[in-house]
């Protein structure tokens, strides 16, 4: 496996850009579970369907001991893990590790039973697990090729593929709810009165095991199996993998926040108290809109693990209801967010393109214009000058018709790099069309601007283009008078630029 393919990925839909590359980055999440995928172990293991349906098997019974860790009542647990696992498995993986899954739903059902004393033999109790292995199963396969389904079907955007997630994780864990109760009165572990109070937990740990830890799951399964997720990686964008430096401190501020606003529920036995971990959403989204997507996947699964068992510590299992829809509400939240930092570099980059003239790189007309506006405003309100130089290149057409386009695009930008150097950085140079140019120049006079022009025009006039004619340029200047608006000033400096092509062109007017 190459090292490339040995870092973690996340099946959830990740963030094109906006990356933590401003800040220092270190592999913390991609060490350890690189070198386990690496292991003589692991290869083995994922060459061999027998013991890799050995492997999910024991590691649904292990999860599933997780969920029951936080059991508050029979049948029903603040949250369901292997949910989670069962879904990625299926998305992943696909039918090769149905008997893993199925072993792990029939061996956990005739253990609960036992566990609970039900009046079953083991054979009534191992049909039991059949039946509840069916709805589970069932159920989950479905949402997997529902959600298979949109991204084959080309959906890219993120916030889609999240909406679309999110609602596939609600409906599957509700099908999976319907049938698993139905599955548990039929097989005789539950007696049918009690399906009118349990199915609301159970459908609510249900989907808080599929939000927090599809992703999770996710993530490890494509690392681990690359080649047999092929399809589903190309179409996320998996590319970032590292956290910044101050990662962990995050992490552990939030967990304190989280352990600190359900102790106050447990000294208070207030809900209203309970309902305070509902603000964890604010340092999730900050998780969420500056670490990778593999952090924040982590970071929500460690808070909804951290959720359950606190609710144990601080014997909040009244406020069970209340802690399920928050493990909920920020695995939602947080999977939203990681849309963020895509959105801002989107418009980061779509501003910069409207800003910007592609073949010069000169600030475009309609940036021009709003920045003249701007300054004429600010250094009206100091009392400063500001000064209009508009140029255009002599005779233009003609080295377009002699030389060609591409000569004519290289004088352009060659002008307009001459101009850029002659420029302070708090001055803009824009490009109006064709071969004219602005520059706005703030704080600078009359005078002081004539200069500035004559040294654009001499250099300009001196300067070789190479493979192409001698360039000179036309200048026209205007200062900023009472009353003065943008388009009055273009106007003047026009005129003026128009005086300097009468009167017979390489000259300031
Ligand atoms: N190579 C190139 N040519 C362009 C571009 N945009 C406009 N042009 C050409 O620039 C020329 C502008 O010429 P004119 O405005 O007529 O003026 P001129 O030839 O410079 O003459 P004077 O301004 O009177 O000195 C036209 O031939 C346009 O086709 C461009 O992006 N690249």
């Amino acid at each position: 496996m190459s090292q490339e393919n040995s870092k973690p990925k996340l099946v959830a839909p990740l963030p094109a850009a906006g990356s933590p590359s401003d800040t220092q980055c270190d592999d913390v999440d991609a060490g350890l579970w690189s070198r386990v995928c690496e292991t003589a172990a692991t290869r083995v293991v994922l060459k061999s369907p027998v013991l890799a349906n050995v492997v999910v098997l024991a590691l649904w019974v292990l999860v599933w001991q997780l969920g029951r860790l936080v059991e508050y009542t029979e049948h029903a647990s603040v949250w369901f893990p292997v949910a989670g696992l069962t879904f990625a498995v299926l998305l992943l993986e696909g039918a090769y590790l149905l008997p893993g899954l199925f072993g792990g739903c029939v061996l956990m059902t005739i253990w609960v039973g036992r566990k609970y004393g039900v009046a079953l033999t083991d054979l009534q109790l191992a049909y039991a697990g059949m039946l509840f292995a069916l709805a589970h199963i069932g159920s989950y396969a479905l949402g997997a090729r529902a959600l298979r389904l949109l991204v084959m079907r080309g959906t890219r955007e993120l916030p889609l593929l999240v909406i679309g997630f999110l609602l596939i994780a609600a409906a599957g864990s509700l099908l999976a709810t319907a049938t698993g109760v139905a599955a548990l009165v039929f097989g005789g572990m539950m007696p049918a009165a009690d399906a009118a109070t349990v199915w609301l937990p159970y459908w609510i740990g249900d989907m808080a095991g599929v939000i927090v830890l599809a992703p999770f799951f996710g993530a490890a399964l494509v690392t681990l199996n690359p080649h047999k997720t092929a399809s589903l990686r190309a179409s996320f964008n998996l590319n970032h993998q590292r956290a910044t430096s101050q990662f962990k401190y995050k992490l552990l501020l939030t967990l304190t926040l989280l352990a600190a606003s359900m102790w106050l529920a447990h000294a208070t036995r207030s809900p209203n108290s309970a309902f305070a971990v509902f603000f964890l959403v604010i340092p999730y989204m900050w998780i969420a809109s500056t670490e990778s997507a593999f952090c924040n996947v982590v970071s929500v699964a460690l808070g909804s693990v951290a959720i359950a068992l606190l609710v144990h510590v601080f014997e909040l299992k009244e406020f069970s209801m209340v802690y399920q829809f928050a493990i909920n509400v920020i695995a939602a939240n947080s999977l939203f967010a990681l849309a963020l930092p895509t959105l801002l570099a989107d418009n980061i980059a779509l501003r910069r393109i409207a800003d910007t003239d592609s073949l010069t790189q000169a600030a475009s007309r309609a940036h021009l214009e709003q920045r003249v506006r701007l300054d004429m405003l600010r250094c009206r309100m100091q009392g400063e000058a500001l000064t209009m130089i508009l140029f255009d290149i002599d005779n233009f057409k003609r080295i377009n018709d002699g030389f060609g386009h591409a000569v004519g695009d290289r004088a352009l930008k060659h002008a307009c790099n001459i101009a850029q150097h002659a420029l302070r950085p708090t001055d803009l140079l824009g490009r109006l069309g064709g071969d004219e140019f602005v520059a706005v120049l703030p704080g600078i006079d009359r005078v002081a601007a004539r200069a500035i022009a004559e040294r654009i025009r001499i250099q300009l006039a001196t300067s070789t283009l190479e493979g192409g004619p001698a360039l000179t340029a036309s200048f026209g200047i205007a200062e900023m008078g009472v009353g003065d608006t943008c388009e009055s000033l273009m106007e003047s400096a026009d005129k003026a630029l128009y005086k300097a092509k009468q009167d017979g062109r390489n000259r300031v007017a």
